[in-house]
């Protein structure tokens, strides 16, 4: 197996642009390709996440021009749901972004089609959003497991009304069922049942069917209300932010040794939740500065802080690692998904900080962490999980060095990673 030993760093600093976010980049494709009119979309993704989308649209038969670069592309939009001649089967990978709402659209679209993945996919649940889905009557099989893909989805007309979705495992299920719903020939009453969780990625759904000319009634996360028989309407340009999960490495790394890093392609008013994690950092210790278009950190003394990580849970896993170099210990709350993403992190973390010598404590849904004295070298598994690998690159910012296995696992969302974490290096 491949690795990579990051020798110890003393300081960082600079300027980093930021790769598109993934979440933005596979649902404006999707959007762009079910509204009428052509988008022009600059900053999307280049990563295993977004080709996974872009396959599939091929494969539905949906026109886009890419650029050589892969970070342009215009879509040319269908003006509605996908129809498709024959049965398909679409690989999505261990993309999240793509399995979950490409179900729905493809439930009320006239195709028959299986989505497969790769093996981690088939651990990862559905089941609610097939729930959902089935209320509609819709026609969706589980090919192994039943509540887990592969699934064969014989799309046809949904019919419409109440739907109760349960939002306890991942906001992915309401943010596909959202999508669809403005396409059907009815309208659609949303509730939820539980406690929604990672409800900013809920805010990055509304925002973009806003800008594709759908508003949704949001009452509190508990009850939405889409009015059905719509089109989305393409915005013409789409410029994709900057990724914030991929930002906060970026930011931890100045927090624990800069130097000032800026990041750009995001900034204050950015819509992505993960912009947050900034808010943790200067709990911690670290100076954070806000701008319209960049977010900086410099380095501060930082001391472990105890919060609900929620409504962050990829950007949460940088804290884990960011937590080695606080004062005292740090405890991430609240993050029982964490469990089904791709590999259980809680378990993952645990055992991985662990080997760089922190005393972990590991429940059901959060992790304590006191660092150590001084930090261990090891060699860190990273589970197919391209966060692992990003989250244990700070290791390195310690007089340590650190073992990455498997580091081109960083493809699903970030495949330059490495390459722009060592030029901040000085
Ligand atoms: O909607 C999205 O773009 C995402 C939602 C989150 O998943 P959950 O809602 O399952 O927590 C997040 O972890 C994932 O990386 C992207
Ligand atoms: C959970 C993640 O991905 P997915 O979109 O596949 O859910 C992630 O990127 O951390």
């Amino acid at each position: 197996m491949k690795t990579l030993t990051l020798q110890p760093i003393s300081k960082v600093a600079g300027e980093v642009h930021l790769p598109g976010s993934k979440s933005i980049s596979n649902r404006v494709l999707l959007l762009a390709a079910l509204a009428e009119g052509t988008t022009r979309i600059t900053n999307l993704l280049d990563s295993d996440d977004v080709k996974h989308m872009l396959n599939a649209l091929t494969a539905l038969g949906v026109s886009y021009k890419l650029s050589a670069c892969r970070t342009e592309c215009e879509v040319q939009g269908l003006g509605g749901l996908f129809h498709h001649p024959h049965a398909l089967t679409l690989f999505l990978g261990n993309a999240g972004t793509a399995m979950r709402p490409l179900t729905a659209a493809l439930a009320a679209s006239n195709v028959d089609v299986t989505l497969t993945g790769e093996p981690r996919m088939y651990e990862r649940p559905i089941g609610h959003l097939v729930d959902a889905l089935r209320q509609l009557d819709a026609d969706i099989q589980y090919l192994e497991q039943d509540g887990f893909p592969p699934l064969r989805i014989q799309g046809k007309p949904l019919s419409t009304g109440t739907i109760r979705i349960d939002g306890s495992i991942s906001s992915q299920f309401l943010t596909a069922v959202l999508m669809v719903a403005p396409l059907l020939n009815g309208d659609s009453e949303i509730l939820i049942d539980g406690e929604l969780v990672s409800k900013p990625y809920i805010d990055i759904t509304l925002a973009l069917m806003a800008r594709f000319g759908v508003t949704v009634e949001n009452q509190q996360y508990q009850r939405f209300l889409v009015t059905g028989n719509q089109c989305y309407r393409s915005p013409g340009h789409w410029l994709v932010e900057g990724d914030a999960s991929s930002a906060s490495y970026f930011l931890a790394a100045a927090a624990i040794k800069g130097g000032t890093i800026k990041v750009t392609g995001i900034g204050k008013d950015a819509v992505q939740g993960d912009i947050h994690f900034a808010d943790a950092l200067e709990a911690m210790g670290a100076t954070v500065e806000w701008a319209s278009d960049y977010i900086a950190v410099t380095r501060n003394q930082l001391t472990g802080i105890d919060r609900d990580y929620n409504a962050i849970p990829d950007a949460a896993m940088t804290i884990a690692t960011t937590a080695l170099f606080a004062k005292g210990p740090t405890v991430i709350r609240n993050v029982y998904n964490w469990r089904v993403k791709e590999t259980d992190r809680l378990a993952a973390m645990a055992t991985e900080l662990r080997k760089v010598g922190a005393e972990v404590e590991e429940g059901e849904d959060y992790l304590k962490i006191t660092p150590p004295a001084q930090l261990k070298h090891a060699s860190i598994a990273t589970y197919n999980d391209h966060r692992m690998a990003m989250c244990f690159s700070l290791v390195a910012l310690s007089d340590t060095p650190v073992t990455i296995e498997d580091p081109d696992c960083t493809a699903k969302t970030f495949p330059q990673y490495f390459e722009v974490f060592r030029q901040l290096s000085q």
